[in-house]
């Protein structure tokens, strides 16, 4: 008796499922680069003809958005869907560069170039890979058969994970697989908080140039800086109002020397940097906090290139440290007034006031 149509792809299909076992180490790895290159700040750049172009938007829009649980918005470009970019490459320069040109355009050193490929061959993948390879990013390949002339073109840093069938459609199918079990593991890992879990200690970045590159593509960047010695409502109010101007909040505080420079009083502060930086890291509003010993924070804003200043209270926008900066390279200084009247000096004050 022959078979149905689809009783042969279902038996073709649990064929090639029963090969994969070989694909857990890879694939566990390729998770783990994936997730140290969103978490400093790299992107994804995926590329693929035919269905694998549609592999490629598909990862890209998981990542963007959503897979199955909540977590932050993660960067990644599918290099199949700008039919302006495609057609003048390819009418200008040649179809294979189709892929290579935005790589050059749009990748970076550490980011990853996703490529999706069935046979291996494909004249604009090698080349996107070889574009990559130039620009510093590391490959993350999906091939079948035997990696074609892909798989011979990967370097050490670069991962791939094969699908050892030689039918298009089953590999494809197993490429699918593998990307719902990618985004699965990102998910796991970037989960939000569903509370009782810590992700204060993860917020303090004391290092300014790992801090850079955390944020590089989490925009626009808000900065605000001050000494937090004893959190109140006023403060909580223009952080939230900070934070909703953009798309990270990064908060600079005064390390203690610099608080006593200050001259806010001999006892100041009161709470130590280490406790004044746990604090702020347990507010939802506040993504990052780093520390400045100097007596203003204009090098770490020069450093971290925020596109949005702000400072709460009655701070003129002229006297504020770092606006010209900002303002020069075409960011926003905002003076956010305290909408409850409320400081630590006059806090401190009181309880010393009504102490027996
Ligand atoms: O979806 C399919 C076949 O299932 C086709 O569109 C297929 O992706 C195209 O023929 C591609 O051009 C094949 O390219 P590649 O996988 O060999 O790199
Ligand atoms: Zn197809």
């Amino acid at each position: 008796m022959t078979r149905s149509i689809w009783q042969e792809h279902l038996h073709e299909h649990r064929a090639s499922l029963a090969q994969l076992d070989g694909l857990e180490v890879p694939l566990d790895s390729a998770l783990s680069r994936l997730l140290a290159t969103l978490r400093h700040g790299g992107k994804v750049l995926a590329c693929g003809n035919g269905g694998s172009s549609g592999d490629a938007q598909h990862l890209a829009s998981e990542l963007v958005n959503r897979f199955e649980g909540d977590r932050q918005a993660l960067p990644a470009v599918a290099l199949s869907t700008d039919s302006s970019v495609l057609t003048a490459i390819a009418n200008d320069d040649h179809y294979d560069r189709v892929f290579a040109r935005q790589v050059e355009a749009l990748g970076a050193h550490g980011d990853c170039l996703v490529a999706f490929t069935t046979s291996g061959n494909s004249a604009n993948i090698l080349a996107a890979v070889a574009a990559a390879q130039r620009q510093g990013l590391w490959i993350l390949a999906f091939t079948g058969r035997d990696g074609g002339r892909l798989g011979q073109l990967l370097g050490p840093g670069d991962l791939e994970l094969r699908v050892p069938h030689q039918r298009t459609a089953r590999i494809q199918e197993i490429h699918l697989l593998l990307i719902h079990a990618l985004c699965a593991g990102i998910d796991a890992a970037l989960a939000e908080p569903t509370g009782g879990e810590s992700v204060a200690t993860d917020k303090i970045q004391l290092d300014w140039q790992n801090l850079r590159t955390m944020c590089r593509h989490r925009r626009p960047l808000v900065f605000t800086n001050g000494v937090f010695d004893i959190l109140h409502r006023g403060h909580v109010q223009v952080l939230e109002e900070a934070r909703a101007q953009g798309g990270c909040l990064v908060v600079g505080v005064n390390d203690d020397a610099s608080v006593r420079r200050l001259g806010k009083g001999p006892d100041r502060p009161i709470n130590p940097l280490e406790d004044r930086m746990a604090v702020l890291a347990g507010l939802a509003a506040v993504d990052f906090v780093t520390a400045f010993a100097q007596d203003t924070p204009a090098g770490l804003i020069e450093t971290l290139e925020p596109d949005i200043l702000v400072k709460g209270g009655d701070w003129p926008r002229e006297a504020i440290v770092g606006a010209d900066f900002v303002l020069r390279r075409g960011g926003r200084v905002l003076s956010i007034p305290f909408r409850h009247e409320r400081s630590t000096t006059a806090l401190l004050r009181r309880i010393r006031e009504t102490a027996p």
